[in-house]
């Protein structure tokens, strides 16, 4: 670690909150909140995105059988979650440090109006010195309008407040070139920026109680790092493991981070499953937004609309075979959109600054 970290997310996996027989690991949570202290004593801002809700509630709770999964997830969640923040309240404020509850849903995302919103309310709440915990509202965000996992939730999160880390603690010590239950496995210690094949190393098991798995950690760890955050999936279950990354002693896996990027792409690159329409470019401008310095996309470049969007709206951007190539804020309404298409000296629909191409985080 060559660099100062000033504001980091902290992303805390259900599994590192539990113990194996599903019960909450109350000590685990206190000696996280004694290392987050000691960071904030060397004047680090910390924000903290802690899954665990459903985790918490589970062993509590005695469910009819016959209640529906989706109710039984908001049930456990919305019990849990009181408990989650009861705890972390107690051990925070023993430390001398107030806590605030933020729950959010992907919707909460996609206007740039509510994103501003939750943004402003987080540098608040860092201004006065209190630690944001944040969760997904697990009770509303159900079924396909919910975060992949809270990786994804912490990694908006890193990119909204301009955080120059970003740590994911799960339960084991990083990416493993093959299962990391295999003893022959070595664990992947960095991830440049151009580094690619990554994901044939990763098996589709995931934790007892985690939700999206490794596969999804790594790609959201490579999304942050393009944006411009030093990212590292680390073992929260090991002791004192914070601590071990602020002396710079850190056993992980270590994402480069790419050089900063603007800060509305870093809102468009986070909206990628929540679009309102898209548009089909042809050959020449495929080749345009894959050369080394992408520009605008014109009209010029457009072979088809779909979608019914406006203004500011996010759009996909699809080659004509459909593959999906990026996102972008739509500069104009799909209306006048359709009158410019094909035509050269038109606005670009898509400016440089909130085009945002999957070639930056494929691994
Ligand atoms: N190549 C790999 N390296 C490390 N972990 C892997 C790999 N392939 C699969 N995994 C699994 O990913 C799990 C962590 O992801 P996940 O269950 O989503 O954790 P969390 O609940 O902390 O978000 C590990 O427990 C491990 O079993
Ligand atoms: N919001 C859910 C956690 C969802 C989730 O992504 O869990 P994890 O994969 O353990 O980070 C909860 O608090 O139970």
């Amino acid at each position: 670690m060559d660099y100062q970290p000033q504001l980091v997310v902290v992303k805390v996996g259900s599994n590192v909150l539990t113990q194996e027989d599903g019960s909450p690991d109350r000590q685990r949570m206190a000696s996280l909140v004694k290392q987050i202290d000691f960071l904030k004593k060397q004047g680090i801002q910390v924000v903290l995105v802690s899954s665990g809700a459903v985790a918490f509630a589970r062993n509590n709770i005695n469910l009819d059988e016959k209640t529906e999964s989706v109710v039984r997830k908001q049930i456990l969640a919305s019990v849990g979650q009181i408990d989650i923040v009861q705890s972390y309240k107690a051990l925070f404020q023993e430390a001398g440090h107030q806590i605030a509850q933020i729950v959010v849903t992907p919707q909460d995302f996609l206007s740039r109006r509510h994103y501003l919103n939750i943004k402003d309310c987080l540098l608040g709440l860092l201004q006065h010195n209190i630690i944001p915990i944040i969760n997904e509202n697990d009770a509303v965000a159900v079924t396909e309008l919910m975060f992949t996992d809270n990786d994804e939730l912490a990694s908006m999160t890193a990119a909204m407040i301009d955080a120059d880390t970003l740590i994911l603690l799960t339960n084991v010590d990083g990416i493993y070139k093959g299962h990391p239950d295999d003893p022959k496995s070595k664990l992947i210690e960095r991830v440049g920026k151009k580094a690619s094949g990554i994901s044939r190393f990763i098996a589709s098991s995931k934790s007892s109680f985690g939700r999206g798995g490794m596969s999804s950690k790594m790609k959201m760890a490579r999304k942050a790092a393009y944006l411009g955050i030093h990212v590292y999936i680390a073992n929260g279950n090991r002791e004192n493991i914070l601590l071990d990354f602020y002396h710079k002693r850190l056993k992980a896996t270590y994402f480069e981070p790419d050089s900063s990027k603007p800060n509305p792409k870093k809102w468009v690159a986070h909206s990628g499953n929540y679009t309102k329409g898209e548009v089909i470019v042809n050959d020449g401008a495929k080749e345009a937004l894959h050369a080394e310095e992408a520009a605008s996309l014109l009209p010029v470049g457009i072979v088809g609309i779909s979608g019914n969007f406006s203004k500011g709206d996010i759009i996909q951007i699809k080659d004509t075979q459909g593959e999906k190539l990026g996102l972008g804020k739509a500069e104009y309404g799909s209306r006048k959109a359709g009158m410019t298409l094909g035509q050269t000296n038109q606005k670009p629909i898509i400016h440089y600054n909130y085009l945002y191409l999957y070639k930056y985080h494929s691994l």
